[in-house]
């Protein structure tokens, strides 16, 4: 049986004859299958990729919504994420997407066409052999297949071919957009849920970004209190403040502020920046027994007050990327409890779909989610 790696060899789609990427002007032919795609020059520019048929267990997916993550952005601008993850050749964007079926292939009983479903961007190898994947810790697999971390090619296209299994039904009352924004909704569910997050706990979110702002829409639906949030943009904690009006938002950053503002130390934060200062001041926020869960990513290496980690008996902890929390993402934004609507600041079309990561990328237009409608 051929592996995930090797059915979605990055390859088949660069090498094919009418892969084309698109110059100043090109008008881009009716329907056809667009992408964006940046390499390893910095540079990011629209593609026309073909329209694959499914092959056996797989299902064609016409993508309706995805939102830009900043790691696409980060993997654009930047070339790679930590050492692992290397933007070597052209390489196509975007995780977080929703859309409905058109085609379904061989085997496939599950979906039918005009289906609406969300779709789980890491495809983990599900061998028996693969220790991850056979205890249910999957996004742990070293062969997954994770669209638009290189070389695999991304979601943000107008027909994607998806293995059946790892897509998610989105019910009448779910849109597009809230389906593609269960992605950055998973990661944040898998946080709370590792976090060990209770009913009172009070907690500190540190970024009002996109995973902070979720973060604290999951928090409070979870019952943190009080929950107090910090950015080093005001505009950020502005909107935080909208979407959460109960939340606290401090002036500046800084342990001995939050501990005022909080009224006390929190028992558990979640770290949603990735930045050294800002998981230092996480730590100092924390009281005796406590707990810094740290979502954001960053350097390689960090310094951490030792010391004082151990002698308050401070837990840390991380996250990478989520396993099994889409059915929940779900349920929890089709039940009400989640409200994930607003973070949608920006809208643009696939074929403007460059300009969207120009938006994404430039803080002073002040976006929170930009995704890409079709
Ligand atoms: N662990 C995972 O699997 C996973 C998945 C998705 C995203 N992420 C990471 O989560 C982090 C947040 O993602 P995002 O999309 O919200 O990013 P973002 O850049 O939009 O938001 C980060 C926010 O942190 C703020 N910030 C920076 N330094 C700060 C400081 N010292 N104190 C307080 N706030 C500060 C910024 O102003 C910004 O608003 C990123 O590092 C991202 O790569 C991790
Ligand atoms: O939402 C998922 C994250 O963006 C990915 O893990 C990315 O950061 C690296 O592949
Ligand atoms: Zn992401
Ligand atoms: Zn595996």
């Amino acid at each position: 049986m051929a592996s995930q790696a090797e059915v979605y060899d990055p390859r088949k789609i660069l090498d094919h004859p009418d892969f084309k990427i698109l110059k100043e002007g090109d008008k881009p032919d009716a329907d056809a299958n667009l992408a964006v795609f940046y390499n390893a020059n910095k540079e990011i520019h629209l593609v026309q990729k073909p329209r694959l048929k499914p092959g056996p267990g797989q299902v064609l997916v016409h993508v309706r919504a995805t939102g830009i993550c900043g790691s696409d952005v980060h993997f654009w601008k930047h070339g790679c994420i930590g050492e692992s993850m290397v933007v070597r050749d052209e390489c196509g964007s975007g995780h977080e997407s929703a859309g409905e079926v058109v085609e379904v292939g061989e085997g496939v009983n599950e979906w039918k066409v005009g289906d609406r479903v969300a779709i789980e961007a890491g495809v983990p190898c599900l061998q028996a052999s693969c220790d991850h994947c056979r205890t249910g810790r999957y996004n742990g697999c070293p062969d997954v297949v994770f669209f638009s971390t290189p070389p695999f090619h991304g979601t943000l296209t107008r027909w994607h071919v998806h293995p059946a299994q790892w897509l998610h039904r989105l019910p009448e009352n779910v849109s597009f957009e809230e389906g593609a924004l269960c992605e950055p909704l998973a990661v944040v569910l898998a946080g709370i849920e590792r976090s060990g997050l209770r009913l009172g706990d009070p907690v500190l979110i540190c970024g009002a970004g996109p995973i902070g702002l979720v973060s604290l829409l999951a928090a409070r639906a979870a019952g943190a209190e009080p929950i107090v949030i910090t950015d080093l943009v005001q505009s950020r904690l502005d909107f935080a403040k909208t979407l959460v009006p109960g939340v606290r938002t401090p002036p500046k950053e800084q342990a001995a502020i939050i501990r005022e503002k909080a009224g006390l130390l929190v028992n558990l934060v979640l770290e949603c920046t990735g930045f050294e200062g800002s998981i230092q001041t996480g730590i100092y926020a924390t009281k005796f027994g406590g707990k810094v869960f740290i979502i954001g990513v960053g350097k390689n290496e960090m310094n951490f007050p030792f010391m004082h980690l151990s002698a308050n008996e401070i837990d840390l902890a991380f996250q990478y990327r989520y396993c099994n929390q889409y059915p929940k993402a779900v349920r929890l934004v089709a039940g009400g409890l989640i409200n994930l609507k607003p973070l949608v600041t920006h809208r643009f079309s696939l074929e403007d779909a460059v300009s969207a990561f120009h938006t994404a990328a430039d803080p002073r237009l002040g976006s929170i989610k930009v995704q890409i409608l079709d």
